[in-house]
């Protein structure tokens, strides 16, 4: 195994490896936005293409339709499998990912254009660039190295690439239920890089939060009125609807909604030893967001808390006036948006339960004539994996390795909807490797990735396909 040989290729293929992640994202791959689905799809066939050109076995698959709230349908991005392999003798790891991205647009607060990869000070910034495309890119660039040395893989890889995560990965469910026993029936293990490390040091991620994901529609008059005319006279669905997100939770950050604990595990003393152990400067992660103070100031409290508690965010209103100006209106129709973080061992259906009797009971008693309609647009489930499984064991010396250090044991605050479902239908084995900084800027303004960590993370991925065949089959 000639790895020296390996690493010197990435080194010496870095700018082509910049380049095709600048192609990446250029295309506004944005799931969460019908109007960009051409961009989406054209994204996937770009995939299918790249990984086609590599020598690969690759499929688009269709995964049917999405139900849009007007009542029409739109097809879903095409799922991009591809295989590299199939030596029956040699384990088969499955590389999952998505080039989907969130929303991004200049005027948010971006100080480059979030579609126009710009490198400043070793950061490569873009919409998307960390979460998932450069990740995505870097394990492609890992398999690429090989074939391009001609020299045998030291795993079979199949890759499943998706174009809906950031929307809770509609259709791709169904999807790995159907391929159980074809896609998947020869994959040992499931790998997934779509996370950041806590700090500067690498990390191996062994739990995601879930997630259920909420919209609540107030309704009122026929249409808009003038607050001046009408205002007084009607009971608004603004008011109401503040009034009902109120309640969800306090402002030290309990969740209000009745029995929404009951079913989180206990945090035990290994757990909390762990924690204790990790290094982490709340200080530091303070100043980084711009707040002057955190809701803890205790680093276990602060990890636990982003790692394995239930949290609620809102996100937004929609049909609100978010305009510049002072239009002076009363909405007809509000829609509020909030999400609900999951842990083991929620249960979204259950959830889903709990934040709808809870809305609708607080919203009786405001005896409003207006109507409420409570709706879970994602369910999420959050997953953890055994740390003591061998692929830990490989991605730990596969760390070593490239980056000279031991890696960080973390959790991953986000979701990654599909990793339960990989885990309860595949029953296979999963590690989640990340290559993305703790400072990436995920889903928020100039969201970049480092080129050290994407260079650096080809070379970790080599590494680890070579530690992964090592491993002894049970
Ligand atoms: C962690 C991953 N890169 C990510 O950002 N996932 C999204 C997925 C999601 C969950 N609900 C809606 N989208 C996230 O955690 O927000
Ligand atoms: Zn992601
Ligand atoms: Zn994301």
């Amino acid at each position: 195994f000639r790895f020296d040989e390996l690493i010197k290729y990435v080194d010496d293929h870095q700018e082509e490896y910049v380049q095709t992640l600048r192609e990446w994202v250029a295309v506004e791959s944005d799931s969460s936005d019908v109007t960009k689905r051409a961009e989406l799809y054209r994204m996937m066939d770009m995939v299918g293409e790249k990984l086609r050109k590599m020598g690969g076995k690759v499929e688009l698959v269709d995964i049917g339709e999405e139900q849009l709230p007007d009542g029409s349908s739109l097809a879903l991005p095409k799922v991009v499998t591809a295989q590299f392999g199939s030596d029956v003798n040699k384990p088969t790891v499955c590389v999952y990912g998505h080039v989907d991205v969130q929303p991004a647009q200049k005027e948010d607060g971006w100080a480059t254009e979030p579609y126009n990869l710009t490198e400043i000070n070793g950061n490569l910034y873009g919409r998307g660039a960390s979460d998932n495309k450069a990740p995505v890119l870097a394990w492609i660039h890992a398999v690429e190295a090989f074939k391009a040395l001609d020299m045998d893989l030291p795993v079979n890889v199949k890759y499943l690439i998706e174009g809906m995560e950031e929307t809770g990965s509609n259709g791709l469910d169904a999807m790995i239920k159907s391929q159980k026993s074809t896609f998947f029936s020869d994959v040992d293990y499931i790998i997934i890089s779509d996370c950041g490390w806590l700090s500067k040091r690498p990390a191996l991620t062994y739990g995601t939060r879930g997630n259920c994901y909420f919209f609540a529609e107030v309704e009122g008059p026929k249409q808009d009125l003038h607050s001046g005319v009408y205002g007084g006279t009607v009971i608004e669905p603004m008011t109401d609807l503040i009034g009902i997100l109120d309640t969800l939770i306090s402002p030290s950050g309990t969740i209000l909604i009745p029995g929404i604990r009951d079913a989180v595990a206990p945090f035990s003393d290994e757990e909390w030893k762990m924690y204790q152990d990790i290094e982490f400067d709340v200080e530091s992660y303070r100043e980084k967001i711009g707040v002057e103070q955190l809701m803890y100031n205790n680093k276990v409290e602060l990890l636990a808390h982003r790692w394995r508690h239930p949290t609620v965010s809102i996100h937004g209103i929609n049909g609100a006036f978010s305009a510049p100006g002072t239009k002076t209106v009363i909405p007809a129709k509000v829609t509020g948006k909030f999400s609900i973080r999951q842990v083991p061992d929620m249960d979204p259906a259950v959830v889903e339960k709990q934040v709808t009797d809870h809305l609708h009971s607080v919203f009786a008693k405001r005896k409003s004539p207006n109507k409420l309609k409570v709706k879970m647009i994602i369910g999420a489930k959050p997953w953890l994996a055994d740390i003591k499984h061998s692929l830990y064991e490989a991605g730990k010396a596969a760390v070593k390795r490239v980056f000279n250090v031991d890696a960080d044991m973390i959790r991953e605050g986000g979701t990654i909807p599909i990793a339960r479902t990989f885990q309860d239908v595949t029953e296979k084995s999963i590690i989640m490797l990340p290559i993305g900084g703790f400072d990436d800027g995920l889903h928020s303004q100039n969201e970049k990735m480092s080129r050290y960590n994407y260079i650096e993370g080809t070379k970790m991925f080599i590494a680890y396909l070579q530690e992964v065949a090592q491993i002894k089959k049970d």
